[in-house]
């Protein structure tokens, strides 16, 4: 579980966060939603120890993390994945490499050690995708390229993933397959999962609980059938207008 209580976050003048209180659940897919520069990013940075509070707390497995000693942080970070958008690859790594890469980095293992190249393939499978290991992300479409990152971003078992606008840039086509992926995932890894998207269509898709943040602070917090009821006219306004752009 995850949870924040109050949080304030402002950059000199401009408060970003003004009072956030949220839980997250293990095997439950939130996603959270909000016009460019509501604090998004922000917010999903606090849970990982990147950004420090000026107010309130985060609980990460019931462990109080809002002041905890950076070595201590090292390690609850591990049990997160953030996949940001892009999810860049490297393009001078092949896709063995790559999957490969939080489990060898570094230590002295090789991806073409039997028991990580057998993961590679046991992820890659997970996410739908065969007998690529030796090619270059060069030689990927935008969606597989998405497929091999999140294969990635599962191979050191997360407990909680983090997206960052995991959809943007594909077609509906490849956007629904990245949203079946999250959704299985989520179901057969029990993973916590907060996913940032403008996507209206995805986050209806994926979402258990839906989260507007505006002005600061959670406008809205519900289903799919509560938001589309609701009254609030900025909330009105930002699902009408991304459901039209997407
Ligand atoms: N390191 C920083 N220093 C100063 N201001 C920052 C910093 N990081 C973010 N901000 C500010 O915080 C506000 C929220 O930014 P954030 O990136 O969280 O928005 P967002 O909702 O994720 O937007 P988008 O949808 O465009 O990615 C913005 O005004 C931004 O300029």
């Amino acid at each position: 579980m995850i949870k924040v209580e109050n949080l304030h976050k402002s950059f000199g003048k401009n408060k970003v966060l003004n009072g956030i209180d949220l839980t997250f659940e293990k095997g439950k897919i939130t996603t959270i939603i909000g016009q460019s520069g509501s604090g998004k990013s922000v917010f999903l940075k606090h849970l990982v120890g990147l950004f420090k509070p000026d107010m309130g707390r985060v609980y990460v497995d019931n462990q109080d993390i809002t002041d905890i000693e950076e070595e201590k942080m090292k390690k609850i970070r591990e049990k997160f994945s953030y996949l940001f958008q892009g999810g860049a690859l490297f393009d001078s790594l092949n896709i063995l490499e790559n999957v490969a890469f939080p489990v060898v980095w570094g230590t002295k293992k090789n991806p073409e050690d039997y028991d990580i190249k057998e993961k590679v393939k046991e992820v890659l499978a997970r996410v739908g995708l065969k007998n690529i290991e030796y090619k270059k992300p060069s030689e990927l479409s935008g969606g597989m390229k998405k497929r091999v990152a999140l294969a990635r971003a599962i191979i050191k078992e997360p407990e909680y993933i983090l997206y960052d606008e995991p959809t943007t840039g594909l077609d509906p086509v490849m956007s629904a397959t990245i949203d079946d992926i999250i959704l299985k995932l989520n179901r057969d890894l029990n993973i916590l999962t907060i996913v940032v998207s403008h996507d209206m269509q995805s986050v209806y898709k994926i979402s258990d609980t839906i989260c507007m943040l505006y002005g600061g602070k959670i406008v809205f917090e519900g289903t799919e059938s509560q938001i589309k009821k609701c009254k609030d006219k900025h909330v009105n306004n930002f699902i009408n207008r991304m459901s039209i752009n997407s």
